[in-house]
């Protein structure tokens, strides 16, 4: 039997098995094994594994943002709109057939739009150019998925499934599990919290699918058993993603009203050039980035020129930014703004900046 013989009749089995406490073990146990199939299907078998020819475009800017969408959503429209790229924009399926970069500026950050062909259901399986889209995807700090909007929330479910089913984790966070593998010793399984989704027989059934008999797993929160296998198949990939529901020019007020208030969604429409603003804005939300601004001893900030960085980005982080050299002579910053308590405070390379934050780094 091939591998997606054996994927679709798990897929199958689980699909055909009721949910509840008696048939969680062996629900657990299928998911493991789905996940090990998936994970051979992915795995780049001689050429039909690399990116493929058009689809190796260079990263460039602060952040870079994947297109993910059925064929002829307006994936190109909306590049084409937004940026200074011109993309192959027609009414009939599959017009796009490689990867093609755009920027969008947007606070003083360059944030690449990569448009995409079109995905259809079996992607992940190598559909269409599932695949290289979707290794495409793995790369980006985020994504956008273009979803029509006259075709309800279908498309939604589906794209979803396909990400999910090649470890691409969506509004989620990493699951909050340590897991160690060690040569010998046996299982020790902790927790520091109740578990009530998974039980200790399920983790080491679990692992016994991986060959895994030794090692260390503690659990940080109550998690799932599909939340346990993302952690031991590993290479899984966590990120933010808005949703777009365009062609709003379709459908009714009430379908807008109603679209506009899902969560991490945005309603636009690329032909008459509607949200698109909006649409911008929340990429940038999304993205998590902040902009600070450096100051030099005596003098005013620059706010003209800010520097990007991920939300969270630490003093030393700022330093990398402005030189290679400059965490070497760091004696201390000064920092106005959000993060700090009082105006101006000294800090040290561990402190975390805020957005519109002020530094002035103070060198040996
Ligand atoms: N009514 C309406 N049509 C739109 C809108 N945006 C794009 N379209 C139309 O949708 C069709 C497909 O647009 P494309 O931009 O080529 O779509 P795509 O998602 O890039 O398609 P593929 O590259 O084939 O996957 C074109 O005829 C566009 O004019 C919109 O906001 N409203
Ligand atoms: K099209
Ligand atoms: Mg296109």
């Amino acid at each position: 039997m091939g591998i997606l013989e054996r994927i679709s009749e798990i897929e199958h089995e689980i699909n055909r098995t009721q949910k509840n406490k008696a048939t969680e073990h062996h629900l657990g146990l299928l998911k493991a094994k789905l996940a090990k199939y998936r994970a051979q299907l992915l795995e780049p078998s001689g050429k039909s594994g690399g990116k493929g020819e058009g689809f190796d475009v260079m990263k460039s800017g602060d952040a870079r943002v994947a297109l993910i969408g059925f064929p002829s959503v307006g994936k190109s429209t909306l590049l084409s709109t937004v940026t200074n790229t011109e993309s192959a924009i027609a009414a009939y399926e599959f017009t796009t057939l490689t990867c093609v970069p755009g920027v969008i500026k947007y606070e003083g950050a360059e944030i690449q739009l990569l448009d995409l062909p079109g995905i259809i259901e079996g992607a992940a399986q190598g559909k269409g150019r599932g695949r290289q889209v979707i290794a495409v995807a793995r790369t980006a700090d985020m994504v956008l998925m273009m979803l029509d909007a006259t075709k309800g929330e279908i498309q939604k479910r589906l794209l979803e499934e396909e990400l999910e089913a090649v470890g691409i984790r969506l509004n989620k966070s990493k699951p909050k599990i340590y897991y160690k593998q060690r040569k010998s010793g046996g299982l020790t399984v902790n927790s520091m919290v109740p578990l009530t989704k998974i039980d200790e027989k399920l983790v080491h059934s679990i692992l016994a699918e991986y060959k895994i008999f030794n090692g260390e797993v503690l659990f940080r929160e109550d998690c799932t058993a599909d939340e346990f296998i993302d952690v031991i198949v590993g290479n899984r990939v966590y990120m933010p993603c808005l949703y777009a529901y365009n062609k709003i020019d379709q459908i009714s007020i009430e379908e807008v009203d109603r679209l506009a208030h899902l969560p991490h969604t945005v309603v636009i429409s690329c032909n008459m050039r509607l949200n698109l603003d909006y649409l911008v804005e929340q990429i940038w939300e999304h993205l998590n980035l902040i902009k600070i601004f450096t100051k030099k001893r005596g003098q005013r900030p620059d706010l003209t020129d800010g520097i990007i960085l991920r939300n969270g980005a630490t003093v030393e982080a700022v330093c990398h930014s402005i030189h290679r050299t400059m965490v070497d002579s760091f004696r201390y910053a000064l920092v106005w703004g959000t993060s700090v308590k009082f105006n101006p405070q000294r800090v040290g390379l561990t402190h975390s900046m805020n957005h519109e934050d002020v530094i002035q780094v103070v060198s040996k």
